[in-house]
C-alpha cells in the first residue's frame, strides 16, 4: 500500500447536496476500497463557528483555519486507517482553503470536486431544508467568497460538477466518473512522490545518478501517458519541486509526443 493516503473533498456553497452526494459516493468506492470512510466536514467545525453560521453571521477567514486544518488531519488518518481513501464534505470555498488543506498534510494526495449549484437553487433548497444550522440569509455571503477552479493549470487536482436542473441520480454517475478519474490520476502523483522521495534518500546509491533517474522518471511518465494529460504531470513537477530535472523530462515527453 502507498505511503500516501488520498482525500476526496466534496466542496461547493452551503446546500449544493455536498452530503447527500458524499454518502452515496463512499457507498460505490467501497467497491474498490471496501473500508473508506465518509466523514461530515461539519461535524468538525468549533462551536463558535457553529453558533456564528445558526445566528446568520458568515464565517470569515480567522474562523476557518483551524476547521481546515481539521479537515486536513481528520481526513488524513482516517484515509491512512482505511485502505488509502477518505471522503470528506468541506466547502472549501476559496483557491487559498484548498492549498491550506493541502499545505496541512502534504504527503496525502487530495482531490477536490467542487460542486456547483446556482443561487436560485440553493435558495429554494436551503429554504425547504429543515433542522440544519446554514439558513437561507446566508446564501449570498457563501457565493461571495466562492472561487471555483477553473484553471487546471493551477488546480489541476479539481473538477466542477454542476447540479441545475439535473436528476439526483444523474448527478451521483457524473460525480462517480469524475471521481473515478482523479483517483486514477492519484496513481501518477503516488509513484512521483514515491520515487521522489527514493531519491532524497542520499544513501540511497542510485540518488547521484542523474541517467538513472530521468530513465525512470521518464518510462514512468509515458507509461501513464494514454490518460494524463501533459499539463497535469508538468505541474505535478513543478509542485514537488524538481526543477533540477525538469527541463530533460520536457524534452523527453515532448519527443516521445511527436
Ligand atoms: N440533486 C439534488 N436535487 C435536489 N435536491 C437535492 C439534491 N441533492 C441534495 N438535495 C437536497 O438539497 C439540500 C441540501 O443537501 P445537502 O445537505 O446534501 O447539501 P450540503 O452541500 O451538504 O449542505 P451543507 O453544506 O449546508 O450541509 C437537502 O435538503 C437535500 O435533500
Ligand atoms: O465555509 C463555510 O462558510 C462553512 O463551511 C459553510 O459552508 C458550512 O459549513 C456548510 O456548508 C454548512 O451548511
Amino acid at each position: 500500500m502507498s505511503t500516501h493516503p488520498t482525500v476526496l473533498v466534496i466542496g461547493g456553497t452551503a446546500g449544493t447536496g455536498k452530503s447527500t452526494i458524499g454518502e452515496s459516493l463512499v457507498n460505490l468506492l467501497r467497491l474498490k476500497y471496501p473500508n473508506a470512510q465518509f466523514l461530515e466536514g461539519d461535524r468538525l467545525h468549533s462551536k463558535q463557528n457553529i453558533e456564528k453560521m445558526s445566528n446568520g453571521i458568515p464565517l470569515c477567514d480567522e474562523d476557518r483555519w483551524d476547521w481546515l486544518e481539521r479537515i486536513s488531519t481528520e481526513s488524513t488518518l482516517s484515509a491512512s486507517a482505511n485502505d488509502g481513501l477518505c471522503i470528506i464534505t468541506c466547502s472549501a470555498l476559496k483557491l487559498k482553503y484548498r492549498n491550506y488543506i493541502i499545505d496541512k498534510n502534504p504527503n496525502t494526495i487530495f482531490f477536490f470536486l467542487m460542486v456547483y449549484a446556482s443561487p436560485k437553487e440553493i435558495l429554494m433548497r436551503l429554504t425547504r431544508r429543515e433542522g440544519h444550522f446554514m439558513k437561507a440569509n446566508m446564501l449570498n455571503s457563501q457565493f461571495a467568497d466562492l472561487e471555483l477552479p477553473i484553471n487546471n493549470q493551477v488546480e489541476p487536482h479539481s473538477r466542477v460538477v454542476t447540479v441545475d436542473g439535473r436528476l439526483e441520480h444523474h448527478v451521483l454517475l457524473e460525480t462517480f466518473d469524475v471521481s473515478f478519474e482523479l483517483l486514477r490520476s492519484r496513481s501518477l502523483k503516488a509513484q512521483i512522490l514515491e520515487i521522489f522521495e527514493l531519491y532524497k534518500d542520499e544513501r540511497n546509491p542510485c540518488f547521484n545518478d542523474k541517467d538513472f533517474k530521468n530513465s525512470l522518471m521518464l518510462d514512468l511518465i509515458i507509461n501513464e501517458l494514454s490518460w494524463v494529460n501533459v499539463a497535469t504531470i508538468k505541474s505535478e513537477l513543478h509542485n514537488l519541486v524538481m526543477n533540477d530535472f525538469l527541463e530533460e523530462i520536457q524534452e523527453g515527453l515532448e519527443y516521445k509526443l511527436r
